[in-house]
């Protein structure tokens, strides 16, 4: 199996150099280190080893079946993995206290691929929801939070009397990441952030995503199948194939690989990887007006 970028950038550096270079480094926010993955005794992941920054956005892209949502999973501690180990945020997932791993949970939001809205509760009530297990918070606090929280992921107060029934897709993913960002995480995990959405509400929804992002100082994992959210969002992506990861490194470099998998999903779509018209895209994309919700 082929080696990461990363793996191929590193080789060179002189020992010294990469001692001291890794004494500075900060810790990253996730790491994956060799872990395996068996499900009802199906092999889904061997040896997969990654790291996410603090800051980065990070894809995480492969064909139907790769196992990309058990690796986010893996990643929420709703997985244990079979080999190997999980650290998020500095908290070894798998076999750790309860206790811990609702601390740890405090510190992410998830945006689930349906949005995962509560039917029978009104949109204010499925965001207040991760505010009222605290058990500790006022209730004049959680409403002024939650409107907060509304009017950020662009939708009107009057909107929180609404139930999830009455939503436009758009809207639906909306309320959803207000719920996520609602403890005010360090980190966001989006499964398929754009799916169902029609190409208009999705680039709105990106460029909501992109500055939330900026201002709130997150650091994203993002499982997607879509290039234009890719190009418009992340750092780097890592590519799962065959139970591997084959590849994990900067856009502009993955995309040049030429595996099949790599070559097939971004055909047509290599030019678009270059440093300047990737900036232009997203200066284009961020400059954009995000009037409406849809
Ligand atoms: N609990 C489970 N028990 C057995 N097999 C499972 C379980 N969960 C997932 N799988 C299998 O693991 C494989 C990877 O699933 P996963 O949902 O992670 O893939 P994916 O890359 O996200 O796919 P897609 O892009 O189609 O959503 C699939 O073959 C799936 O059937």
């Amino acid at each position: 199996m082929s080696g990461t970028c990363e793996d191929v950038r590193g080789s060179g550096a002189a020992p010294a150099v990469a001692a001291s270079v890794a004494s500075e480094a900060p810790a990253p926010v996730i790491s994956v280190r060799h872990v395996g993955t068996v499900l009802g005794g199906v092999r889904i992941h061997k040896d997969i080893s990654l790291d996410v920054k603090a800051g980065e956005v990070l894809g995480i892209i492969g064909g139907s079946g790769s196992g990309k949502t058990t690796l986010l999973r893996l990643m929420l501690g709703l997985e244990r993995p079979s080999e190997g180990e999980v650290l998020v945020l500095g908290q070894r997932l798998g076999n750790c206290e309860a206790s811990d791993l609702a601390r740890v949970r405090h510190r992410w939001g998830v945006l689930f691929q349906q949005g995962a809205l509560f039917s029978a509760l009104t949109v204010f009530d499925n965001i207040a929801l991760p505010l009222r297990e605290l058990k500790s918070l006022p209730k004049d606090l959680i409403a002024e939070l939650v409107m907060q929280k509304l009017v950020q992921v662009g939708l009107k107060p009057e909107d929180g009397a609404k139930m999830p029934a009455e939503l436009s897709g758009g809207m639906i993913k909306r309320v959803s990441l207000a719920r996520a960002l609602i403890m005010d995480p360090q980190l966001l995990f989006l499964d398929e952030p754009t799916a169902g959405l029609d190409p208009a509400s999705s680039k709105r929804f990106v460029q909501l995503i992109e500055s939330l992002k900026r201002e709130m100082d997150l650091t994203v994992v993002m499982v997607t199948h879509d290039v234009d959210t890719l190009f418009a969002l992340v750092d780097r992506i890592a590519v799962l194939a065959d139970q591997h990861l084959i590849a994990h490194g900067p856009l502009e470099q993955v995309v040049q690989m030429q595996h099949p998998f790599i070559r097939n999903f971004f055909l047509g779509h290599v030019q678009r990887c270059a440093e300047e018209s990737l900036r232009s895209y997203r200066d284009a994309l961020s400059h954009q007006d995000d009037p409406q919700p849809a």
